[in-house]
């Protein structure tokens, strides 16, 4: 018997970053809007835990424990003091070290995959808390939609959206490493005060309004300046996607991932074609936002 969970990407529509805090991480507002490129994680009772992975950037998932989907399988075991002895296969179709918290929704999809499995019936709180231990990201995989991440980016207020937004994301050529960008974040706010992070009001309105225009004119993403300092060749990217018609271009959390609204399906396409034939992106995806958090499949039916 096996459990498949499929799990979205994300992409940040505010990323507002406090100071660093004591403990190295750093305060946030961080408005996270779940879209449609997805991971599918397979658990399968095995002898023992064991992570495989197939897909574009499969060759850069680590495949032993350090992997966020073993993590969150012997988090839970732990939990519930049984073995983690499972086979997690990924179907990977989020780019890797690409800030579409990848790695995050194979955590979420792995954990609620392996409860299922087990069938230990933890609660959605129990498995909230799995998920905040495994990183600042991954609960927000688990429920999707859209959400307002406070502390860490683990303190998640869900949030109303009034339509659907169409997006059109490059991929880049290599990744950033989450760590080094908020460093660089650091480096570049050393002598100034670094304001509270809060979230634009403007930003939650035109989320509720499924305002695309509106949204456009309040995205906001406080990590860019720190990753097209490490990533100057970004900035070709953001601009052929606004010169083909975004309404608004942005790196996508710590990227070096590109994400360009567009007002409809047609723009979309149109920004994704001329985004592919510019020379300054590796891949194009065009995906809506908001879509469900991490879901079990139901079995395919076997003959
Ligand atoms: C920047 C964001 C925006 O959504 O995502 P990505 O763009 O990486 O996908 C997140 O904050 C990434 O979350 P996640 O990838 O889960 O990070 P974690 O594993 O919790 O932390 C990795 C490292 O990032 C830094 N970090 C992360 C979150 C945070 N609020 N402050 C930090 O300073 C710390 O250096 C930490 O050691
Ligand atoms: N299941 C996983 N998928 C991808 N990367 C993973 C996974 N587990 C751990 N990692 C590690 O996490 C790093 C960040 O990956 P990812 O979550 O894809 O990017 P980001 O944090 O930019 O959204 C990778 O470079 C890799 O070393």
């Amino acid at each position: 018997m096996s459990v498949t969970v499929r799990v979205p990407a994300k992409v940040n529509v505010q990323l507002a970053v406090g100071a660093a805090r004591p403990d190295g991480f750093h305060d946030l507002a961080n408005v996270f809007l779940a879209v449609g490129l997805y991971d599918e994680v397979t658990v399968t009772p095995a002898d023992e835990l064991r992570v495989t992975c197939a897909g574009p950037d499969a060759d850069q998932v680590p495949l032993d424990r350090t992997n966020l989907a073993a993590r969150a399988a012997i988090a839970l075991a732990g939990r519930y003091g049984r073995s983690p002895d499972v086979h997690v296969h990924i179907a990977k179709d989020i780019p890797v070290a690409g800030g579409m918290a990848g790695g995050s929704a194979d955590g979420a999809g792995a954990l609620l995959a392996c409860d299922a499995l087990w069938g230990t019936g933890a609660s959605r709180a129990e498995l909230l808390e799995i998920c905040a231990e495994l990183g600042s990201d991954v609960p927000f995989s688990l429920v999707g939609g859209a959400a307002l991440g406070t502390g860490r980016g683990e303190v998640l207020t869900p949030l109303e959206v009034g339509g659907t937004f169409h997006w059109v994301f490059a991929m880049a050529a290599r990744g950033l490493s989450t760590p080094a960008v908020f460093r660089e974040f650091d480096r570049l706010a050393e002598g100034r005060d670094v304001p509270e992070p809060v979230a634009s009001r403007p930003l939650l309105d035109a989320l509720a309004a499924g305002d695309a225009d509106a949204l456009a004119a309040a995205v906001s993403n406080d990590l860019q300046p720190a990753a097209l300092s490490l990533f100057p060749e970004l900035t070709d990217t953001l601009a052929a996607g606004r010169a083909a018609g975004a309404l608004a271009a942005v790196v996508s959390g710590s990227g070096p991932t590109t994400a360009f609204l567009t007002r409809d399906l047609a723009s979309a396409e149109a920004v994704a074609g001329a985004l592919r034939v510019s020379g300054t992106c590796r891949a194009v995806r065009v995906a809506v936002g908001p879509v469900a958090g991490a879901t079990v499949l139901e079995p395919a039916a076997s003959g």
